[in-house]
């Protein structure tokens, strides 16, 4: 996964501003009390970019940004160093709700359905795409696809955006992932329900997961990385297969914890490392993530201390 051009790209066709909601005890049907509220700029390409942002290689987020609500966003991006290329609908994004109970640590996700993209706005999306290509070498294709976008977009942009040279990574779920993977990008990372849901049977254990993750390997795809909360993450590719397993940690919020491990993945890989260190390095920033909600790096000498509490086991041909 080298490409010959420097930046990343992420497109993000469904941002979103998280409302995070501290709830200790939280029980649906029932009358909760919120102790704490925050609203942070989210949704996955959102997310990857602000991870991403501040390394090596210049990062920009493209996709649709509601008009009324970009400025939270565009503070992000000034603050990160992130360049804009977002086009804007009319209205706000989405607000979606994320109820964190410390007590359990569960998190409730509550996603809507997100500004309805007109078919112009589409066609400039694919313009803008067409004209970063030119300069960047990786595109990261995340999040769910909102009314108005057909639910093969991400088959269609992997498949024009490899064809001008880019690698490409697919981070979504249902029917877009289903024709994604037919493409056959270059990295996908499925959790563990969503890969279930693809391969249409359960996966109740570690061996399932790696067998199926090891078939859509084998159909294709370079990269093939399954997230599965605090057991851990499964890494397929020509290099091997491995499992890294985080330590405990301090657990503010567990969203955007899927985006961490991408934009780990990505950062280890375009500097050339190999599947073993790619694994160890972005499972250590996905954990080091929790500690704070909203798309915030974790500080390097906290994933320092965390790389070495990673657990390395190496999956059998099972
Ligand atoms: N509670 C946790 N403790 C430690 N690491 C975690 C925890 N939850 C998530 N992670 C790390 O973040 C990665 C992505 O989380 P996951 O919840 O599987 O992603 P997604 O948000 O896409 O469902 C995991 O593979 C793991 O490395
Ligand atoms: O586009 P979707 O699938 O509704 O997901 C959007 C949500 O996912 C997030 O990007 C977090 O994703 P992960 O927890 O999988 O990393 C949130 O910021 C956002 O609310």
């Amino acid at each position: 996964m080298r490409p010959r051009k420097p930046g990343v790209v992420t497109v993000t066709l469904n941002a979103a501003i998280d409302q995070t909601l501290e709830c200790p005890g939280f029980t649906a049907g029932a009358v909760n009390r919120v102790v704490a509220e925050t609203r942070t700029p989210g949704g996955k390409g959102i997310n990857v970019a602000a991870f991403l942002a501040g390394g090596t290689r210049p990062v920009t987020a493209a996709g649709f940004l509601g008009e009324d609500s970009a400025p939270l966003f565009e503070a992000l991006f000034r603050e990160r160093g992130i360049q804009d290329r977002c086009l804007r609908l009319p209205g706000s994004s989405r607000v979606n709700i994320k109820v964190v109970d410390r007590t359990s640590g569960a998190v409730t996700d509550l996603n809507l359905p997100g500004l309805r993209v007109p078919e112009e706005a589409l066609d400039a999306l694919m313009k803008t795409l067409d004209a970063l290509a030119e300069e960047n070498g990786c595109f990261v294709l995340s999040g769910s696809v909102p009314a108005g976008v057909p639910a093969n977009i991400y088959a269609t942009l992997t498949e024009r955006l490899r064809a001008k040279g880019a690698v490409v990574a697919v981070d979504t779920s249902g029917e877009p992932l289903r024709h994604a993977v037919a493409a056959k990008p270059d990295f996908v990372k499925p959790n563990a329900h969503e890969l279930s849901e693809l391969v249409a049977r359960p996966l109740t254990n570690a061996g399932e997961v790696a067998r199926a993750a090891r078939e859509l390997h084998a159909g294709g795809i370079g990269l093939v990385v399954v997230s599965m909360g605090a057991d851990g993450a499964l890494f397929v590719s020509d290099d091997g297969a491995w499992r890294a397993l985080p330590p405990p940690v301090e657990v503010a919020s567990t969203v955007g914890a899927g985006d961490a491990l991408v934009a780990g993945v990505l950062a280890a890989r375009l500097d050339g490392h190999g599947l073993e260190t790619c694994a160890r390095r972005s499972t250590a920033f996905a954990a080091g993530k929790l500690a704070k909600v909203g798309p915030v790096p974790p500080a390097p000498e906290r994933v320092a201390e965390l790389l070495c509490a990673v657990r390395m086991h190496p999956l059998g041909q099972g």
